[in-house]
């Protein structure tokens, strides 16, 4: 499903693609052999569109993702995010990040989390921000948002954590494991609010994942990696229609989509023993 992209982003940038061309990153390692965590990546990604990226560790997602940020140079390659450079799409403040762990200001309140990028970050040409308020009763945080981090579940945590950042806005939001640490049932229920939020922002995201049934369900699109060297091996359109509730994931639809993100992520993950096997790796 092609997704209709924002009319003016918030960030006053053009249009919310990102496009990775040519991309190599190679790592110097303390024995001063080279380690290839990206070989010339190609990846373009559509205003608007919700991407997950899966793969073998160590496939180079993380690294991916940090270049896409900016928060890290390719050797070689280019990278747009926005139609402008990572760094100048960063400071045009329309990349927002969510890492693993949600890392809440423990002496605030869940509200004064949230609300504080919002203050801190001065923005020209934005959209209206949205009430922080309404945006965690909507995440389901009504009730703690008085409350401080760490009276909070780590699936309310994470929450908060996700919230802060859809909160600005972004225009681009890079998401890097951010339910790895959650039980399957909070999982669901956070890929159900996270949709939710993104219905409303349909900021394009890339989101990094190990679980396959997470990657159709969210996606767009699935981008399959495979390691040593890190490359993409396959993307996979995801046609289902939204909004995707939980019992979708019971559906045969959905089940031939994880069967066909499987099969590619089962061949990453022997061509990365192969690989691993011919250099002496354990
Ligand atoms: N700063 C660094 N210095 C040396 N090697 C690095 C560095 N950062 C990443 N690597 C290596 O690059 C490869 C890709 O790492 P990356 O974190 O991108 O993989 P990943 O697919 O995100 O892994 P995981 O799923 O385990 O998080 C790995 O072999 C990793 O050890």
């Amino acid at each position: 499903m092609t997704l209709a992209a924002p009319s003016k982003l918030g960030s006053g940038l053009v249009d919310a693609s990102i496009d990775v061309t040519g991309a190599r990153r190679t790592y110097e390692l303390p024995d001063l052999s080279h380690l290839v965590a990206l070989h010339d990546v190609d990846l373009s990604i559509e205003s608007g569109t919700f991407v997950s990226v899966i793969g073998p560790s160590g496939c180079g997602k993380s690294t991916l993702l940090r270049i896409i940020g900016g928060l890290e140079q390719p050797d070689a390659g280019s990278v747009t995010v926005c139609g402008v450079s990572p760094k100048e799409a960063a400071a045009a403040k329309a990349l927002g990040f969510v890492p693993q762990t949600p890392a809440l200001l423990p002496w605030l309140t869940v509200l004064k989390n949230v609300t504080l990028p919002t203050k801190v970050n001065k923005r020209r040409n934005r959209t209206p921000l949205p009430d922080m308020e309404d945006l965690l009763r909507k995440a389901g945080l009504g009730d703690a948002m008085h409350k401080l981090p760490l009276q909070l579940s780590g699936g309310m945590q994470q929450r908060a954590a996700i919230v802060r950042a859809f909160g600005l806005r972004p225009d681009v939001m890079l998401m890097d494991e951010p339910f790895s640490a959650l039980d399957e049932f909070t999982r669901e229920a956070l890929q159900e609010q996270l949709l939710d939020l993104w219905e409303e922002t349909r900021s394009t995201v890339v989101f990094v994942t190990h679980s396959v049934s997470e990657a159709v369900r969210l996606s767009d699109r699935v981008v399959v990696m495979a390691p040593r060297p890190g490359r993409i091996v396959d993307v996979i359109d995801v046609d289902l229609p939204r909004p995707r509730p939980a019992a979708l994931l019971e559906s045969p639809e959905f089940h031939h989509y994880e069967g066909a993100v499987r099969d590619r992520l089962r061949e990453a993950f022997e061509h990365g023993s192969r690989a691993g096997a011919a250099k002496g790796d354990q």
